[in-house]
């Protein structure tokens, strides 16, 4: 089958070099003037992995539309809203499979990236989320993970399992498209947190920071209108081992170069993550204390180690 990979960095090489993997025909598209195309295109590598030369590229988006009746798209999900534009103006949308491959939300609107999508492109095309726990790093040396679909109509996520499942990884659907996208998100801050702690020599807190972000984020959840158990599964805490733990996870990297001064330079989906769940929570009267406190510390230069500990510290609460 013929696929292709909208974007070039770290998660679109991995998905090119995944759907390769497994048999697919695969094309990548990246930006006019993209350097990582462009080290692709020349070296079939990447500072993660090496293509197989089977795979094409491009930078005309109607092409890569054209190729494939599949198609990932994995950018910085600020950049969503702006590449679904130029994706309308083709025309070439219809009853294709969109599966967005990102975690964050808008920052302007707080809105999760299906309705981003959705309300740029409209209802002439099907739209998915893969999430879940992985990373480049381990998928190459063949450590097997878990990952999640979720679609607002579950054949649309059926479908998707049905092209990508391999020994590599096992998928599960959720049908809590708010849930699942929430969660997948939401996840960065906590791997910010996460990060901080590390940096901070606090990482035993790290356990207390799971317990009280799941809860959090499940009463998020909630007051959109999603399922408050999706929290528990594979998009959030699942997700935890190879964002709160994992040395390759780049929002725990932040998190931690961000308390020992350090200059940060990769994509940490969760600073931007932060500021739209923080209006989310206003806008449906929601308490989000740690992605407050991590916005007060890489927003508004707070103390880290004093709003950390006032976080934990906290006074008298009913667990
Ligand atoms: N387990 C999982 O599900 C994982 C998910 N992710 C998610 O994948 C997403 C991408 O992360 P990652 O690959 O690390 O990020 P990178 O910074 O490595 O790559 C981002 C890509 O987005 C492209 N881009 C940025 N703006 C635009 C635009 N306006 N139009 C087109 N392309 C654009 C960049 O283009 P250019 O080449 O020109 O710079 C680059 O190719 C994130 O949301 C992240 O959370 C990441 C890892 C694992
Ligand atoms: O989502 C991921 C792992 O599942 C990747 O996390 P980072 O973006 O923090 O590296």
């Amino acid at each position: 089958m013929n696929i292709s990979v909208l974007g070039c960095g770290r998660w679109a090489s991995f998905h090119a070099w995944y759907a390769n993997h497994i048999g697919h025909n695969v094309k990548i598209w990246g930006r006019e003037g993209s350097k990582h195309l462009e080290q692709l295109q020349t070296t079939h590598q990447n500072e993660y992995l090496s293509l197989s030369p089977d795979i094409t590229y491009t930078n005309d988006l109607k092409l890569a539309l054209k190729f494939a009746d599949t198609i990932i798209i994995s950018i910085s999900s600020q950049q969503l809203r702006n590449l679904a534009k130029e994706i309308k103006k083709t025309d070439l949308y219809m009853q294709k499979t969109f599966i967005l491959c990102m975690k964050g939300l808008e920052i302007s609107t707080g809105k999760r990236l299906s309705e981003v999508f959705t309300e740029e492109i409209g209802e002439d095309c099907h739209v998915g989320v893969w999430v879940g726990p992985g990373h480049v790093q381990d998928f190459l040396k063949g450590i097997p993970n878990c990952m999640v679909i979720s679609a607002k109509n579950t054949d649309i996520s059926k479908h998707i399992i049905n092209i990508f499942s391999s020994d590599l990884i096992r998928f599960y659907y959720s049908e809590d498209l708010i849930g699942t996208e929430i969660g997948a998100a939401a996840k960065n801050v906590v791997g910010i947190a996460a990060g901080m702690l590390d940096g901070m020599h606090y990482t035993s807190l790290k356990g207390a920071l799971m317990a009280r972000g799941t809860y959090e984020l499940s009463n998020l959840i909630k007051a959109l209108g999603g399922n408050n158990m999706t929290v528990y599964g594979l998009s959030h805490l699942g997700d935890y081992e190879a964002t709160l733990f994992s040395a390759y996870s780049n929002n725990r990297c932040f998190g931690e170069d961000f308390v020992l001064n350090k200059p940060f330079s990769k994509l940490a989906e969760g600073i931007y993550t932060m500021q739209a769940l923080l209006k989310l929570a206003d806008k449906h009267h929601v308490e989000l204390p740690i992605c407050a406190v991590i916005n007060e510390i890489v927003i508004n230069h707070k103390n880290p180690k004093e709003e950390l500990l006032n976080l934990f510290m906290r006074p008298l609460k009913a667990e």
